[in-house]
């Protein structure tokens, strides 16, 4: 069996050699000479799974070792009998820990108080579900707007009132089709709701914001908006006008904890496996890492802010990632840069694999997402 995968999957080739023969391929530039032969097809979200890729192949199974699902033409697969599966919830964490880190390094670096602000999150999947429930523990102000979910356990409002909050973290898919398509959901006439000083985090899919009327929103409140970026509308090209307003800019990465993409892997594994009637050679605790850092305590003198932001960063300080692009865009302003960044990515463990030890602020550190001493 011949098996095509994306290089930048960890672990790809230890566990699925056992199955069949591994090629490993840029992901970006694969093409549909290069899968002719091959039976199963593994990606990430740089490839482009269409009929034009898979037309004249024999492939009979997709993975995707990621949470997104829009590079893929479901359609396409469904209508050839092609088994697809991805990776739903994988990197769930490492988003979560990422919008921490920018609140810790805004906090440290502009003084943003944000537990007690009002925060509002779009898109209540399993992304915004984690961080809404981090929030939530920690006893902040937390809202979300999510057309499609009915919950009790969740206080859903409006994507207005959501717009009115301090702090808005977006978690949405990229969708151009049905009810509510996300692509430019946050355009002129919404960004024009944003108060002088609303945090905007911006980790679903580049295309949900629309990153032209922002910059003019940016510019009416002079500035005052606190942005954090992951995801861009034009990948692996960035826009660099908004990369000049953007407090913290990253390639695309809020998921690339190393836990996360292990996982992502070992999903699609065991969905192959499935698919085709074997039992897993691995277990999970042999293909998804521990972390560094195990143990953290604090120092009790220190206030909540700055407790969490020291314990945040020492796991995963956001600045990194921030000031790696700026430095290599400076250096090679190509598209090029976008994916060789994301290609070397030095990565991060996720908040979870460290324990929060006795210590006067155990509870919130645990809420945002650290382990219990006793599990
Ligand atoms: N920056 C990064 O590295 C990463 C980005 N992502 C992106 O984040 C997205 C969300 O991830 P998950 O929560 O795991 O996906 P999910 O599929 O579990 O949840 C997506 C949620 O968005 C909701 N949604 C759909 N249309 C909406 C709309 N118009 N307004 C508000 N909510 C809407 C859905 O109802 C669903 O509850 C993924 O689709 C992916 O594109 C995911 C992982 C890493
Ligand atoms: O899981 C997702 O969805 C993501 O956005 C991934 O973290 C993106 O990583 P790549 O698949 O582009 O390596």
């Amino acid at each position: 069996m011949k098996i095509i995968a994306d290089e930048n999957m960890p672990n790809v080739s230890t566990l699925f050699s056992s199955i069949g023969e591994v090629s490993l391929t840029p992901g970006r530039s694969l093409s549909s000479e290069q899968i002719k032969d091959a039976d199963i097809l593994l990606v990430r979200s740089v490839t482009k799974v269409t009929a034009t890729l898979l037309e004249n192949s024999n492939i009979k199974f997709v993975g995707s070792a990621t949470i997104g699902t829009d590079h893929i033409d479901l359609e396409y697969l469904s209508e050839n009998d092609i088994c697809f599966s991805s990776a739903p919830g994988c990197n769930a964490d490492a988003v979560a820990d990422y919008v921490f880190s920018a609140l810790s390094h805004l906090y440290l670096n502009k003084k943003l108080e944000w537990l007690n602000k009002r925060i509002g999150i779009i898109g209540h999947g399993n992304v915004g579900k984690t961080v809404y429930q981090r929030f939530s523990a920690l006893g902040c102000d937390v809202v979300a707007y999510d057309p499609f979910v009915e919950s009790d356990s969740v206080r859903l409002v409006s994507l207005d009132e959501v717009l009115n909050c301090d702090i808005i973290c977006l978690h949405a898919p990229l969708t151009k089709t049905g009810l509510h398509p996300t692509y430019k959901m946050l355009g002129k006439e919404q960004l024009q709701k944003l108060k002088p000083n609303t945090t905007l985090i911006s980790a679903g899919r580049g295309g949900v914001v629309c990153e032209d009327s922002l910059l003019i929103r940016h510019d009416e409140l002079g500035g005052k908006l606190n942005l954090v970026w992951d995801v861009w509308k034009s990948e692996p090209h960035i826009n660099t006008a908004l990369l000049d307003k953007v407090d913290l800019a990253t390639p695309h990465i809020a998921g690339y904890s190393k836990q996360g993409r292990e996982k992502g892997t070992w999903m699609v594994y065991l969905a192959l496996c499935k698919f085709l009637n074997l039992n897993p050679k691995l277990d999970y605790s042999k293909a998804i890492s521990q972390g560094n850092i195990t143990e953290m305590s604090l120092n009790k003198d220190a206030n909540l802010h700055e407790a969490i932001a020291r314990a945040v960063l020492a796991i995963y300080d956001i600045s990194r990632d921030d000031t790696r692009l700026r430095r290599k865009y400076r250096n090679a302003p190509s598209f090029e840069t976008f994916d060789w960044l994301r290609k070397h990515y030095v990565e991060r463990d996720e908040f979870n694999t460290c324990i929060a030890t006795q210590t006067s602020y155990q509870d919130e550190l645990n809420a945002i997402g650290f382990k219990h001493l006793n599990t």
